[in-house]
């Protein structure tokens, strides 16, 4: 028997996946301005805000699952909480699964009417994201919120669909303290 090593590895303690066709993404403040209520000059457009790993797992023959980590940085703009863009998905039948693996926060979810509830994030909370539903992390603390996903290879980023209808509601942490606001 052949016996091989993972065509994948995390690194838990330093909050990263290597190996095989690891694609890492990384969304800088430059890219991610439109996503907050206003922009903050004072912080430079090169700040990381987070840094998505997928591992990629091509094959014709099944319906696949793609797996990731999203590690999101403790930065606020003008004390409105690191949020990453957010979509639905292209095909509502693909549901997808979020596991905490480190830090705080909201998993920001959002119906077809705009309707918005929200799930607290800790280490070890399992998400179940419904495929109909957009989706949006959300870090609420002073340290890094690590979050692991399973989702299938062809449920697609609907983008467009959240950007002519955004989140409903807005999260600030001021002193420390976490507030909802509407988003008008
Ligand atoms: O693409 P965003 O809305 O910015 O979310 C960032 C990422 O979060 C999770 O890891 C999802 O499973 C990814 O598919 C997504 O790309």
């Amino acid at each position: 028997m052949k016996i091989t090593e993972a065509k994948w590895i995390e690194n838990f303690k330093q909050g990263k996946i290597d190996g095989e066709s690891v694609e890492v993404s990384y969304k800088m403040y430059a890219q991610a301005k439109s996503f907050y209520a206003s922009e903050d000059a004072s912080l430079p457009q090169d700040t990381l805000m987070y840094t998505v790993y997928t591992c990629q797992t091509k094959n014709d023959h099944t319906q696949n699952l793609n797996w990731g980590l999203t590690v999101m940085e403790p930065v606020c703009v003008h004390q409105e909480c690191n949020v990453t863009r957010g979509h639905f998905h292209e095909d509502e039948q693909c549901d997808e699964i979020y596991v905490c693996q480190k830090g705080e926060g909201l998993l920001l979810l959002m119906d077809e009417k705009g309707q918005c509830h929200a799930e607290t994030m800790r280490e070890g909370s399992i998400h179940h994201i419904d495929g109909t539903l957009a989706h949006r992390l959300v870090n609420t603390s002073d340290s890094k919120l690590e979050v692991m996903c399973c989702w299938p290879v062809n449920a697609g980023h609907d983008y467009k669909r959240v950007e002519e209808m955004p989140f409903s509601v807005r999260v600030f942490r001021e002193n420390g303290k976490i507030t909802i606001k509407e988003n008008r």
